[in-house]
């Protein structure tokens, strides 16, 4: 059997004396991206760090492809493209000079070295950027020679950490969809605390909160982790709320404009076909009614405990 592209095992780090990560676990495998979620200080970096193999856990094991970070870090690093929180970039390097820099610290084989660097400049779609200096370049196309960097060995794991922080909302768009354009044929990783990046770009969620794994699922699970208990429905000849409230398995109703209802129901499908039995038999007319999940800001703040 292929072993997993990840495998983190009883993973802790401590920097001081607290731990900023506890015993995380866990193995990724197959394409697509997946979300670090986690509040500010919650471990991300940490673990990204550990993973790829620029800060050393305290205890723990981590398998690239296999291949134990510890024991054989070479060898799992060939594996790993990372773009940290700060992009490493040299700023009086011209795109060309500072990317053929990566292929040689990565210790590429030097034939292939400028089509490589060619292929990743037209990924990312720098390549009429090539001989500009970094220190020229607009904060979102210096991210994408970051990530031009990440995957120029052709790695079967790209870690990005923050990917678009700081970027204009066009740069945004842009490098969202860069991600998820190179994740079609390898896994990606990306940290963020900002949840519609996480339901723009990302197919799989982990969350850590307090240096420990809260959430492992996808997105859609992360989605439905509340119990939807709230209900939208219209009416051409609205009832009053108090007619709603009235009704067994309804908690609360208010109004919403002149159509709409809001209701907090016990979450049962059969208050559900009450509501539309009641509805024909009052003439209410009700045109639509539908189940409303909590959102994504809900649920992390759940998670995280706030
Ligand atoms: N070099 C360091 N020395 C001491 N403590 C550190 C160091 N780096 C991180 N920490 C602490 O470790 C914990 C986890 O930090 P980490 O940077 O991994 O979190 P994060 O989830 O990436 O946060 P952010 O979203 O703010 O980047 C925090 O409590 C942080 O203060």
């Amino acid at each position: 059997m292929e072993n997993p592209i990840v495998k983190v095992e009883h993973l802790y780090h401590r920097y001081t004396t607290q731990w900023a990560i506890e015993d995380i676990s866990f193995e990724i495998d197959g394409s697509g991206v997946v979300g670090l979620l986690g509040s500010n200080g919650a471990g991300k970096s940490t673990t990204m760090n550990i993973i790829c193999g620029v800060l050393k856990q305290t205890q723990g094991k981590v398998f690239i492809n296999g291949i134990d970070t510890l024991k054989h870090p070479v060898a799992a690093r060939k594996y790993i493209g990372f773009l940290p929180q700060k992009p490493p970039l040299y700023p009086d390097l011209t795109v060309d000079e500072y990317l053929r820099f990566c292929a040689e610290i990565h210790w590429m084989d030097r034939k292939k070295i400028k089509t490589a660097i060619g292929e990743a400049e037209e990924r990312c779609g720098i390549t009429h950027m090539k001989d500009r200096l970094l220190r020229n370049l607009s904060g979102g196309y210096q991210q994408r020679v970051g990530i031009a960097q990440a995957i120029l060995h052709d790695p079967k794991f790209v870690v990005l950490d923050e990917p678009t922080n700081g970027l204009d909302p066009n740069q945004i768009l842009e490098v969202r969809q860069l991600i998820r354009d190179i994740a079609e044929e390898r896994t990606v990783m990306l940290s963020t605390h900002i949840l519609s990046e996480v339901q723009a770009t990302c197919s799989t969620i982990k969350m850590i909160e307090h240096g420990r794994v809260v959430f492992s699922g996808s997105v859609d699970e992360f989605d439905s982790y509340i119990e939807p208990n709230t209900l939208y429905a219209t009416f051409d000849l609205p009832p009053l709320p108090d007619e709603l409230m009235a009704m067994p398995g309804i908690r609360r109703a208010e109004s919403v404009g002149s159509h709409g209802v809001r209701l907090t129901y016990d979450g049962d499908r059969d208050t559900i076909k009450l509501i539309i039995r009641e509805s024909v038999a009052r003439g209410w007319e009700m045109t639509e009614i539908k189940v409303e999940k909590s959102s994504m800001e809900a649920v992390f703040a759940k998670l995280s405990g706030k």
